[in-house]
């Protein structure tokens, strides 16, 4: 779904992402490696949240630097914070804010607020007021309205940091559950034990590309005290 051709990313002139170039077709895909490494810029070039400085990325062949509206609509995005993707007073009406900008009708939004609601264990709190919900609450909301949505592919930047062994077991399960295509960015290594393929980078660029065992164990080497 993914062809990512000759990409280099920098901020202000310096690079952060270099000779990138790269297919994703897997079900499950995970991204690690040290802090600093370009992982989450490498997640935001793939729904058009950043349009690389050189060479393209496309989705099912739409360029995100022509078509980033086109893009978002099949890659959803949810970010390691959730107060960052959170833009309403309430649960319920924070889940149906998208849908509002798919042009659903009122009807066609409460049946589906209603449903991702119950799918994530998240009826009891629709009236809460988002802001004041725990850190784990919010994550499952920002996941929430994100599949609402209906993406064809989700990408996740480090979902389970700031969660608690419980949410973090409850999100591991959500993510392994999903039919869609998930790109996870993360620094938990169990998260990604079954997943299918694993990018390592490394200082801009990616080192290994292999099975989770493989390229865990390429990883702990980088990782490794010199
Ligand atoms: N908006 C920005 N402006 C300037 N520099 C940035 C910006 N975003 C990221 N960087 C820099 O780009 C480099 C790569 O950052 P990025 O967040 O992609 O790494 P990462 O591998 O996801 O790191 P971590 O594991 O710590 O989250 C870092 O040196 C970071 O400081």
């Amino acid at each position: 779904m993914f062809r990512i051709e000759d990409v280099e990313h920098g901020y202000d002139d310096r690079m952060v992402l270099r000779g990138i170039s790269v297919e994703l077709t897997e079900r499950r895909i995970a991204v690690i490696g040290a802090n600093g490494s370009g992982k989450s810029t490498f997640a935001r070039l793939l729904n058009g949240l950043l349009v690389p400085t050189r060479g393209r990325v496309l989705v099912d062949g739409l360029d995100t630097r022509s078509e980033g509206r086109a893009v978002r609509r099949k890659v959803g995005f949810v970010f390691q914070d959730p107060d960052v993707q959170i833009v309403m007073p309430t649960v319920a009406e924070d889940i149906a804010f998208g849908l509002k900008h798919r042009g659903l009708s009122k009807k066609d939004i409460a049946a589906r607020v209603a449903e991702v609601l119950a799918e994530h264990g998240l009826a009891s709190l629709s009236e809460r007021p988002a802001h004041l919900l725990s850190g784990g609450e919010k994550q499952r909301l920002a996941i929430a309205a994100v599949l609402a949505l209906e993406p064809e592919c989700v990408v996740f930047d480090e979902p389970t940091t700031m969660l608690d062994l419980r949410n973090k077991r409850r999100t591991t399960e959500v993510i392994r559950n999903l039919a869609e295509q998930v790109v996870v960015v993360s620094h938990d290594l169990d998260l990604l034990s079954d997943f299918d393929r694993v990018l390592v980078f490394d200082e801009g660029r990616i080192v290994a590309d292999a099975p989770p065992s493989e390229a865990v164990a390429a990883y702990l080497d980088l990782m490794a005290p010199c």
